[in-house]
């Protein structure tokens, strides 16, 4: 089952041409292996490269470009192209540079170059976890605390917030470290034009390097992990929503006790286009708070609301004209900051008491629908086309 997956991952991701948007000269320098790169590894490379996380800039698109086209055409047959044709003139002088480079040396020589790209892109990564942990917040997630209030903000604008699995870990630390502190309530908002763009796509690749069902077991129990903070959270919570939301951050406003938005943010949850099922306790919340019919109407059929949509079936507080939304809604919950804090923690937790166990049970049980259907081909191939579309390569 497993491996049958991983083939359809990979396969499903080789589609889109490579694009290089600029043209410096090209030199080659590829060393080959003693192990030869088969058909297999090849594939799986071509879905590496259009799932990088990093540009790895126009020298190095070239040089992928160029053994690609080796690997899978052989020597350059097609006509150089005129000299005011920059682009398609440096791919072609990068695969013509190429000679007659056997197929199988370029197709080794392309998963080489692969593996070196992601070699160096996972050690600059490795080493910001363990300093966020200590830190509660990284460049992603923003936590400052005044006035009584925490602000947890996610700071991703050029991604519009989309969450990392790293961000739901940070996250988890914030809310723990904020339900113990000084603060009376806790804002949770957005960097930038959005608000959220939901759980980020791409925490799903790493189901590509293998062990498939252990990969999935681990997002699910964070994604349990992450929903059950918000259940147990101690004291007002509230979501300043600047701008879009999509997905879990749409889900999850059911969990908090305010939620302001500006009239500019729409409320999306493309559940089914995704190959995907509600969380966040929404399959329960949503339905007592707006209606079965227009609960499915969002959860299943994945209509997108405007604020004042949103507001009207309950699932927002208030919504503020957008050239006002900042400095109305922050005055109010400064006041809202001053209130008792022992009175507002009480008040919460009587009305959520009665029914904490009732939400953990459905976080578990929409966790375990999900995980299932991570694994589905619908999921596999909606998240497969989002990511591919997106490459830029
Ligand atoms: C722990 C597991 C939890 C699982 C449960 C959670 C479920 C969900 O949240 S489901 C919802 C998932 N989210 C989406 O499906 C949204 C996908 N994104 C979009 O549809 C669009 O990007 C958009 C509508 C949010 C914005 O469109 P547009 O204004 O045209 O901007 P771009 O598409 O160009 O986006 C800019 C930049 O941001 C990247 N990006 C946006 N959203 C995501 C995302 N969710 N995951 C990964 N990346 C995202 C987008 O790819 C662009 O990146 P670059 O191409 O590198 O500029």
């Amino acid at each position: 089952m497993a491996l049958r997956l991983a083939k359809h991952w990979c396969l499903s991701a080789i589609r889109s041409p490579l694009q290089v948007i600029s043209f410096p000269a090209l030199q080659l320098h590829v060393s080959g292996t003693a192990m030869r790169a088969d058909q297999k590894d090849f594939e799986n490379a071509v879905t590496r490269v259009k799932l990088l996380k990093k540009d790895p800039g126009n020298e190095m698109k070239l040089k992928l470009y160029a053994l690609y086209k080796q690997a899978t055409e052989g020597p350059c047959n097609v006509p150089k192209p005129g000299v005011f044709n920059l682009i398609n003139k440096a791919k072609w002088d990068a695969w013509n540079a190429l000679g007659s480079l056997p197929k199988e040396t370029a197709r080794q020589n392309y998963v080489d170059l692969v593996s070196s790209l992601s070699s160096s892109s996972a050690s600059s990564s490795q080493v910001k976890p363990g300093a966020d942990k200590e830190q509660q917040g990284s460049e992603n997630l923003v936590v400052t605390s005044e006035n009584g209030i925490t602000k947890i903000m996610l700071n991703r604008p050029t991604k519009k917030n989309a969450i990392t699995t790293q961000m739901y870990q940070e996250i988890i630390l914030a809310l723990k470290a904020a339900s113990k502190d000084d603060s009376t309530i806790t804002v949770l908002t957005g960097n930038g034009d959005y608000y959220c763009s939901g759980n980020d796509l791409s925490n799903f690749t790493d189901v590509l390097s293998g062990e498939i069902e252990e990969k999935v077991k681990s997002i699910a129990i964070l994604l349990r992990d992450f929903v059950d903070c918000f259940i147990d959270f101690p004291k007002p919570l509230i979501a300043v929503v600047n701008g879009p939301a999509v997905g879990i951050s749409v889900t999850l406003l059911g969990l908090f006790d305010a939620v302001y938005a500006s009239d500019r943010a729409t409320f999306h949850t493309p559940f089914s286009h995704l190959g995907q099922s509600p969380e966040g306790c929404s399959s329960y919340i949503f339905p007592k708070m707006m209606g079965p019919a227009k609960a499915k109407e969002m959860l299943i059929f994945g209509k997108k609301l405007t604020a004042g949509e949103a507001c009207a079936r309950g699932l927002v507080t208030e919504v503020f004209p957008d050239s006002t939304f900042q400095t109305e809604v922050w005055t109010r919950l400064k006041a809202y900051s001053k209130l008792p804090p022992n009175a507002m923690r009480v008040s919460k937790q009587i009305i959520r008491n009665m029914e904490k166990e009732k939400l953990h049970a459905v976080n578990a049980e929409e966790v375990s629908v999900l995980q299932e259907r991570w694994l589905s081909d619908e999921c596999i191939n909606a998240v497969m086309n989002f990511l591919s579309k997106r490459a830029k390569l």
